[in-house]
């Protein structure tokens, strides 16, 4: 566990690194844009942070195999053997990078016998860094200062619980899951990493994703949440899982700030 500390500086830096590359061209407005097969779009900032990312990871730990969303081709036969291995989603929120609402982020995770032990959330506009190490805590850096976070208690049975959602998914079929009779406020953001670090810092008490997303859109962001305090969990409540399926895409899942709230409940059309 002491061996995989001993990373995260340097990672952290290689996160704010691409998210500067990030910024420039986002704040230049010069990029190319090109539809994937599963019919997201990535753009050359996508690729310029992957290419950068995966350079100084290399560099830095050559013996650590890499998984990016953006070469992600690779068989679980080759894959399983991976005790550990990074796991990066270079851009998180490239919609929102492109429709210009600067909600996005660079994701890097270290993921160990299939639990993330590390994890990088970097957001380029605001240049705010989420940061965690397990059994270290989970941290927000702001102008070159940690504060610890922590996610929120549970919220009382009459109290407002605040639900992050996505800008592009229809906040009705969110509102159909959930119990009726809460006092239910919405707060739409982009890019899957920072809404779970909304959760992770106590600014929200659920995320709900519903839809697909890719094991590198929560890798880093599990990792972040679990040391504040709070879980990523399935819409069943159970654990999602690292490396362990040929397919990467991630089940419907919950972030929750509280995990002792009563979830069966409060998801009872799930
Ligand atoms: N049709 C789809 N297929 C796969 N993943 C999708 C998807 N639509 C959205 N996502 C995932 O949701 C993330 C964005 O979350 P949000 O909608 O909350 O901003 C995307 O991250 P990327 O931008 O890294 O691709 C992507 O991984
Ligand atoms: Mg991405």
């Amino acid at each position: 566990m002491e061996r995989n500390n001993t990373l995260l500086e340097p990672v952290i830096e290689i996160a704010r690194q691409a998210g500067e590359q990030i910024r420039t061209i986002y704040e230049h407005g010069q990029y190319q844009e090109i539809t994937k097969s599963d019919n997201t779009p990535v753009t050359s900032a996508d690729l310029a942070a992957h290419e950068l990312i995966v350079a100084a990871l290399a560099k830095l730990a050559p013996e650590i195999p890499i998984l990016s969303e953006e070469d992600a081709d690779i068989p679980l036969s080759d894959r399983q053997a991976w005790g550990r291995y990074w796991l990066i989603d270079p851009l998180d929120g490239t919609q929102e990078f492109i429709a210009g609402s600067g909600d996005f982020a660079v994701n890097i995770a270290l993921i160990d016998n299939h639990v993330p032990v590390m994890g990088v959330v970097y957001a380029p506009i605001s240049k705010v860094c989420y940061f965690a190490g397990k059994g270290l805590g989970a941290f927000k850096r702001a102008n070159g200062i940690n504060s610890p976070i922590h996610s929120r208690e549970a919220a009382l049975v009459d109290e407002e619980m605040v639900i992050a959602v996505s800008r592009r998914q229809r906040l009705e079929a969110v509102i159909d899951l959930l119990e009726p009779g809460r006092n239910y406020r919405f707060v739409p953001f982009g890019s899957a990493s920072l809404k779970s670090c909304m959760v992770a810092e106590g600014e929200a008490d659920v995320y709900l994703r519903l839809g697909p997303t890719g094991e590198w859109d929560t890798g880093a962001s599990q990792c972040i949440v679990e040391q504040a305090g709070g879980r990523i969990l399935d819409i069943d409540l159970q654990p999602l899982s690292y490396n362990e399926r040929e397919s990467l895409e991630n089940p419907n899942y919950l972030v929750m700030g509280a995990p002792t709230l009563p979830w069966r409940e409060i998801l009872q059309h799930a």
